[in-house]
């Protein structure tokens, strides 16, 4: 029998760079230790990790809206882990098979490099890339055109029914902020340098990469101090956002838009997809029979994120509690 497991969370480069109060840092490291500790008892036998990507990995030369790696590195930016993960090649194939059976169309990549957006949530709650076997799920959420909350649902539908058939103990795990806008530029208007970057800015020197960061790092100076233009977070919108996953209402998100979702969270809040997809596949390998529970909320300036945790479980597991 498959028993299945979700977990959600916010990432930041900006964690242990420019924190916010003590006792932020404190409540948001205890939410995060609760989902290590559920995992550690879950111990997966494989993770399916819906996240995005930043310029790192994925770039306008090509950019898919949805790609599964068959084999995956990390870069390590911002002092994230750098390394390959431990991708079941023949299980991560037989994924994309799966998906694109159910008319999702999908990439693959047997060279995918990956960012903070996978690393994080690896490191903080797997305790390492490559502690356990995980499939790599890039979703475009950063770069438009992208996939609208109803691809990502469908797109973790499809993973969900394929995860079922394994007889396996599965977690679904998700990666993003809810609200947000950090300075990730957008190719429209974009200098003809800028523009370069995004569309073939693989393997920068050492000097961009920091420069980049060192930019990020300012703005999230600002951001917290209140003299930044970046669009402000929206802790009702991530709230509302929250319960809508706990109620486990899904399809009632189909119907915001991409221009909504950036008009009222910011551009990057599109990273929220991620949650969708683990959602959805939780919901398809469990028949829908699972619970969901919102852990932690906080807008956190300091890390240009409305951060949060989440967790499901199925009803199985919890009856044998
Ligand atoms: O500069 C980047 O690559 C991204 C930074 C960032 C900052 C805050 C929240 C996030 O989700 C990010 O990816
Ligand atoms: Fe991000």
């Amino acid at each position: 029998m498959t028993q299945a497991m979700l977990q959600c969370l916010s990432h930041s480069p900006l964690m242990g760079l420019v924190d916010p109060l003590p006792e932020t840092v404190q409540a948001a490291t205890k939410a995060i230790g609760n989902l290590r500790d559920a995992l550690q008892r879950f111990d997966p036998e494989v993770i399916f990790l819906f996240a995005p990507d930043h310029y790192n990995g994925f770039f306008y030369d090509l950019m898919p809206p949805f790609c599964i790696g068959v084999v995956a590195d990390s870069i390590g930016d911002f002092g994230s882990l750098s390394g390959p993960l431990d991708v079941p090649a023949d299980l991560a194939l037989a994924c994309a098979c799966a998906v694109l059976d159910s008319d999702i169309d999908c990439a693959v990549s047997y060279r995918m490099q990956v960012d903070h957006g996978f690393a994080q949530p690896l490191e903080m709650l797997a305790g390492a890339l490559e502690r356990y076997p995980v499939v790599p799920i890039f979703i475009n959420s950063v770069a438009p055109p992208m996939p609208a909350f109803r691809r990502a649902r469908l797109l973790g539908d499809a993973v969900g029914r394929y995860a079922a058939t394994l007889n396996k103990r599965v977690l679904f795990m998700a990666s993003g902020g809810l609200s947000h806008n950090p300075p990730v530029p957008l190719l429209a208007g974009a200098s003809a340098e800028v523009a370069e970057r995004l569309i073939a800015g693989r393997q920068p020197s050492a000097d961009a990469r920091a420069a980049r960061q060192q930019r990020t790092i300012d703005a999230a100076r600002a951001f917290a101090a209140g003299t930044s233009t970046l669009h402000p977070l929206n802790p009702e919108w991530d709230r509302e956002f929250l319960a809508t996953l706990c109620a486990r209402d899904l399809v009632s998100l189909d119907k915001i838009s991409n221009d909504a979702i950036t008009e009222a969270a910011g551009a990057s809040a599109h990273e929220v997809k991620s949650w969708v997809a683990a959602n959805a596949a939780m919901a398809a390998a469990t028949g829908n029979r699972y619970t969901v529970q919102a852990g932690y909320y906080e807008p956190i300036p300091e890390w240009i994120a409305g951060f949060a945790t989440l967790q499901g479980q199925a009803d199985e597991v919890i009856t044998k509690n």
